[in-house]
């Protein structure tokens, strides 16, 4: 089954009204912490049913302990959906199909890891529904269903709650690594009026079904994570709408292996069956060479070097995630990396947008920002300094995400991120030059007059994004990037956090002594800002920022 769109539909606009799922079940980290009808924050001394309505259809008794392959929540989401579809709807086209979803029973249990943990997952069920059925064929049916349809749920923040499985207008949306859609979820109490009303002009979606797409499964549950599909690109009536199941940021190969790993599929969009690679995946493994041309140096002997590069720079990102090694030799040994390359092959460097460079800038903002915390209380200077660099990171990345929006939109919900969390640190960055200077005010309503016009005019979306990185890449912010990156030789190799080039090599630009860094740091703030939410209403069509 697959999902068409019946009409021309813009970028930006929410294809079908939010949808109440089927079944979902909170991850067991959340579970003492958060409301398992409806996912929302509960109150810091929870009530003893950890409910915040009246429903409770949770099993008493522990599911068996079957991961890697199967989580607990996906079985009480798979009990939970045996609840809520009576036996003959989901009976209907069985193992294949469960209440019209695809179950992909065979290719599942063809695997023995998966055939073993989901006979015992049904067993379990099966007791705790006191079935008086000979088979488990409808509960295995509906622990596939789970596993090939279940999405996860995230928060605002980008937190993973747990999951949530949605009826055939959401779950017949195939996968593309170029989707024209993204999803949102609705996160509210079950009486809460936060949940957005939809006019009857929403553009009409058709499966290719039409039985099931006006089945009585849609929404049976009316608790839970509402979820709201809206494009992220413009969709021609007979189109596909798709959306993607994974992350986007990875090279061909991996998000192949990821898409395996996780559905069992071999997918064959535009951007994977591309010769040659779409450029987005040329860059994200792609590599640059200093001293010679780059086919100069052996397929082989490259791709070799790139592996101990990125292992290195893997390395290095556990190292830090795991606490093992302090953040300032986690910080050397990545940077020695980007910066130098590794020592056998001096001539190559990871290219800017190589997908574990990404994660290296992730991970230098977070222990920049760890070294700045460490040092505020002993030495203030030494705290700003490391801020500064950690800013710089943030807004590189920033850069290098615009770089690959530009070149596939699909990118947009990954860089509305970094948009974000770049300005955030400048923000900070700001307030913490205030606070060490002597002189000046804090003014924090430095804004740029001409983009605020622009995007409040509702101008054209490419329009608005070209305007703001003008000014954004303006003379003083070029200073400010000197600024930024003094003291940091592998960001001071680039023109500006949006010129990443390494042709310019050592063009390091002196410092205008008439800007006003604080002033071009806000100002620089506010244009991520405001680039950031022209990506998050695109993406997921509310302001995270105020600042107009
Ligand atoms: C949520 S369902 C999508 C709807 C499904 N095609 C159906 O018929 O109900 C997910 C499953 O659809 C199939 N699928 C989704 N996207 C695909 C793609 N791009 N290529 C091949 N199979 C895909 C895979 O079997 C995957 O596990």
């Amino acid at each position: 089954m697959e999902t068409i769109s019946a009409e021309d539909v813009g970028i930006g606009v929410d294809l079908f009204p939010a949808l109440s799922p089927l079944t979902f079940s909170l991850y067991d980290s959340f579970l003492s912490s958060h409301c398992s009808s409806c996912f929302s924050l509960l109150p810091p001394t929870p009530p003893h049913h950890l409910y915040c309505s009246l429903v409770d259809d949770s099993p008493t008794v522990s599911p068996p302990d079957l991961s890697p392959i199967l989580s607990t929540s996906d079985i009480r989401a798979a009990l939970r959906l045996l609840n809520s579809i009576s036996s003959s709807s989901a009976a209907a086209s069985l193992p294949h199909r469960f209440g019209g979803l695809l179950t992909n029973h065979h290719r599942l249990m063809a695997d023995s890891s998966f055939s073993v943990a989901i006979r015992r997952a049904a067993s379990f069920i099966s007791a705790v529904l006191r079935s008086d059925r000979k088979d488990t064929v409808l509960e295995e049916a509906a622990i596939c269903s789970v596993l090939t349809n279940a999405v996860e749920v995230q928060d605002r923040a980008g937190v993973a709650l747990g999951i949530a499985v949605y009826g055939s207008r959401f779950s017949w949306i195939n996968h593309s690594c170029s989707p024209n859609a993204c999803y949102r979820f609705v996160i509210s109490p079950p009486h809460s009026t936060t949940t957005p009303s939809f006019q009857e002009t929403l553009p009409r979606i058709t499966n290719t079904d039409k039985e099931h797409f006006s089945s009585n499964y849609e929404g049976t549950v009316r608790y839970g994570p509402k979820v709201i599909v809206r494009s992220i690109k413009g969709i021609k009536s007979g189109e596909e709408i798709t959306v993607s199941y994974i992350d986007l940021l990875q090279p061909t190969g991996l998000r192949q292996s990821d898409l395996w790993s996780k559905s069992r599929f071999i997918c064959n969009c535009g951007r994977c069956a591309a010769s040659p690679p779409a450029y987005v995946d040329s860059i994200l493994e792609g590599v640059v060479a200093l001293e010679h041309d780059i086919t100069t140096v052996g397929h082989h002997d490259r791709a070799a070097t790139v592996g101990k590069m990125t292992n290195h720079i893997k390395e290095a990102i556990d190292d830090f995630l795991s606490d093992d090694i302090d953040p300032a030799t986690c910080c050397e040994k990545i940077e020695g990396v980007l910066h130098h390359g590794i020592l056998d092959s001096s001539s190559l460097r990871l290219h800017p947008s190589h997908h574990v460079a990404l994660h290296a800038y992730i991970t230098l903002a977070s222990a920049y920002r760890i070294r700045s915390i460490d040092s505020e209380t002993d030495d203030v200077g030494r705290a700003f300094e490391m801020s500064r660099i950690g800013a710089a990171y943030s807004l590189f990345l920033a850069g290098v995400s615009h770089h690959l929006v530009s070149a596939e939109l699909s990118f947009a919900i990954s860089a509305a991120n970094f948009w974000t969390r770049a300005g955030e640190c400048l923000l900070e960055l700001a307030s913490k030059f205030f606070m060490k200077s002597s002189s000046g005010e804090y003014d924090d309503d430095v804004k740029c007059r001409k983009c605020l016009m622009l995007v409040e005019n509702h101008g054209e979306i490419k329009e608005n994004f070209n305007q703001i990185l003008k000014c954004a890449v303006t003379d003083s912010s070029q200073a400010t990037w000197s600024f930024l990156t003094r003291g940091c030789p592998f960001l001071q190799n680039f023109k500006s956090s949006i010129d990443f080039s390494l042709k310019g090599t050592n063009c390091k630009r002196e410092e205008s002594k008439s800007v006003d860094q604080r002033v071009s740091i806000l100002l620089l703030s506010f244009h991520c800002l405001l680039y950031a939410d022209l990506l998050t209403d695109l993406c997921y069509g509310r302001k995270s920022h105020s600042v107009s």
